[in-house]
């Protein structure tokens, strides 16, 4: 499988304002990149090593401990917030279980935010085990850092589109809908069928993927499957659904999936960088029309049967609950 297709970009005259030179030359790779495979990596992303460092150590600490001692916070204790750990086998992605254990996290709010008393889902308090304590600290730390890195990258999409720099804050990002999620995959057996995570398409703006240094990542191209593996001091950043929903398509969320043949844990931290829950997400005026025929062919090649591109109706937070129904379906009904 050939590994080097996807660009590495570094991002870091996105985080400098007064870089208008580089920032046009960084947006113009990431709109090829966009309108190439959806998937590159980012380097000069800002987020400190060390924390990068102690997020990998307080996860295998986490993980190492006895099914009992992760349970005391699964997920069917988070209630509507959808929040906590899940074991291996829980989580159904293109209708299978998938092998990956996780814990699930997001913007922290306090029960007397207005969308928690209100009974928002996927909004709360996220639950933090016991051991080790300083996960909590370490992976608040980490989202903050991660969205600064997703609004920057955000900013250079909004110029390669012929975008106002802040164009996505302004529109979608002012209040995003965060989810971070870590994922232990225990090493899959060689010649073994099942995945770590199905085929899919993440379901949002950017997903932000931090990987530990085991490969195991695969994107589905026109030329076939390839792989992403782990690259030092980077992150791999994807196109979600409504990405490619305001693009008409031109900018692709690009199915992808996971397999851990490397022959011992794997470890990935995606925060998903996403609209605001109440946000209708529509197409840029010179992406609106589109063809009946291309909803069609895009409906036939999609993992779950459904084309980003067909109109809907809903807000962002209703697109996401009917995505989370088909993966957790046994916690639909606590969430919604
Ligand atoms: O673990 C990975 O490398 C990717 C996970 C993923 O695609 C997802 O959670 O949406
Ligand atoms: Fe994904």
């Amino acid at each position: 499988m050939a590994h080097d297709a996807l660009p590495v970009i570094d991002i870091a005259p996105l985080r400098d304002p007064g870089d208008g030179e580089g920032r046009r030359r960084v947006a113009e790779r990431i709109g090829e990149a966009c309108r190439g495979h959806g998937f590159f990596y980012i380097a000069g992303h800002g987020i400190d090593p060390a924390l990068q460092a102690a997020l990998r150590d307080a996860s295998r600490t986490f993980f190492a401990q006895p099914d009992e001692a992760k349970m005391r916070i699964a997920m069917s204790r988070g209630g509507r917030a959808w929040r906590g750990y899940f074991p291996v086998g829980a989580e159904l992605t293109s209708g299978r279980p998938d092998l990956k254990e996780g814990l699930y996290l997001g913007t922290e709010l306090p029960p007397d935010d207005p969308r928690v008393r209100a009974g928002w889902p996927l909004h709360g308090a996220n639950l933090w085990p016991e051991h080790p304590a300083g996960l909590r600290r370490t992976v608040l730390d980490y989202m903050t850092a991660a969205c600064a890195a997703a609004q920057a990258v955000l900013e250079g999409i909004a110029l390669s589109l012929g975008l106002e720099a802040d164009w996505f804050r302004r529109h979608y990002t002012a209040d995003p809908t965060v989810l971070f999620r870590i994922f232990r995959y225990p090493p899959q057996p060689g010649g073994e069928d099942g995945w770590g995570v199905g085929e899919h398409t993440d379901y949002g703006l950017l997903t932000l993927l931090l990987q530990d240094d085991v490969p195991g990542l695969q994107v589905r191209t026109q030329g076939g499957w390839i792989e992403a593996p782990p690259l030092p001091d980077t992150l791999v950043c994807n196109l979600g659904d409504m990405l490619d929903r305001l693009t008409g398509g031109q900018y692709r969320s690009t199915p992808h999936r996971v397999r851990n043949a490397g022959g011992r844990e794997r470890f990935s931290f995606p925060l998903f960088f996403d609209p605001d829950f109440t946000a209708r997400v529509t197409p840029l005026p010179q992406h609106a029309r589109i063809d009946p025929a291309r909803v069609a062919a895009d409906r036939a090649d999609r993992w779950d049967g459904s084309s980003v591109l067909a109109p809907f109706d809903g807000s962002y937070g209703d697109y996401l609950l009917g995505k989370v129904g088909k993966v957790f379906p046994q916690l639909l009904g606590q969430v919604l």
